[in-house]
């Protein structure tokens, strides 16, 4: 065991001409908490894809919990991992409620209310509900939700099989500035527990990094920039370099800033 709950080797993805991650290197182990950073088209979202084992690479090796993908039943793999992140909303029919959402994830599916359900998940579904502020919303349909009480029943989905790897794509994208806050300060609440599950949160923007990350991994045009502890990696240059023009970039505690230099 070396710990390694996230591991891709030389990961390649091509569609057609395009190379969507060249030769990626990458690897997350337990009790990490990594920040993904790039610029749109970076390849961020075909990464988390790659995590999630929904994409095959073209060429390289990618392990989830120790298990090489494509050796194992990838159906049993995904339970283990936590993912929320538009590809979900997508899959959202029409008239599925909050609590629905959260407690089909327990079966492996994006669903409407189904007789299986057994109440200890109907508890555990609401009392995730709970803990991130929408409780009092499990009985509405997912699509009346604004978009900061989607994110976070989306987020209560992803943690409902309580998993071993938990993978967020943009989870504070369309969110105003309290709806952010207010979801950076839970997501470091997360962060900080060390019963936490090994996190993995793509975004755009370093004033998104919660409390408690240790990690970030930046990408540009399907590369890696850099990838390691945060105060290695966070340094105007580095991110300089990520996002194609000059920054200045501040550490404020725990949190970071980024603007034009
Ligand atoms: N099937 C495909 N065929 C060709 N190009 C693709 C395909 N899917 C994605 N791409 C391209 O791959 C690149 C990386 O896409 P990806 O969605 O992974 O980037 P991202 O970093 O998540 O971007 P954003 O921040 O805008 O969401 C983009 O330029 C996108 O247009």
């Amino acid at each position: 065991m070396d710990g390694r709950v996230l591991g891709l080797d030389g990961v390649t993805v091509r569609r057609g001409k395009a190379e969507l991650l060249s030769g990626i290197d990458w690897s997350v182990r337990e009790g990490e908490r990594w920040a993904v950073l790039g610029p749109n088209g970076a390849g961020k979202t075909t990464l988390l894809n790659v995590a999630h084992t929904q994409l095959h690479p073209t060429e390289g090796r990618v392990e989830v919990l120790e298990e090489r993908v494509g050796a194992v039943d990838v159906f049993e793999l995904r339970a283990m991992v936590g993912y929320a992140g538009a590809a979900v909303a997508a899959r959202v029919e029409e008239g599925t409620t909050a609590l629905d959402l959260v407690v089909s994830a327990a079966y492996g599916y994006v669903g409407r209310f189904r007789e299986e359900y057994g109440s200890p998940d109907l508890g555990r579904a609401r009392s995730l509900l709970g803990h991130w502020g929408v409780g009092d919303l499990a009985d509405r349909t997912f699509h009346t939700l604004s978009e900061g009480e989607r994110k976070r029943v989306l987020i209560a989905r992803a943690l409902m099989s309580d998993p071993e790897l938990l993978l967020l794509d943009e989870p504070a994208a369309g969110l105003d500035l309290g709806g952010r806050e207010d979801l950076v300060r839970r997501l470091g609440k997360l962060a900080l527990n060390e019963d936490s599950p090994s996190l993995v949160v793509v975004s755009h923007h370093v004033e998104e990094i919660p409390a408690g990350f240790t990690h970030a991994l930046l990408l540009r045009e399907g590369s890696a920039v850099a990838a390691g502890p945060l105060d290695e990696v966070m340094t105007p240059d580095l991110l300089s370099e990520t996002f194609g023009l000059t920054l200045k970039v501040e550490r404020d505690g725990e949190r970071w800033t980024a603007r034009a230099a």
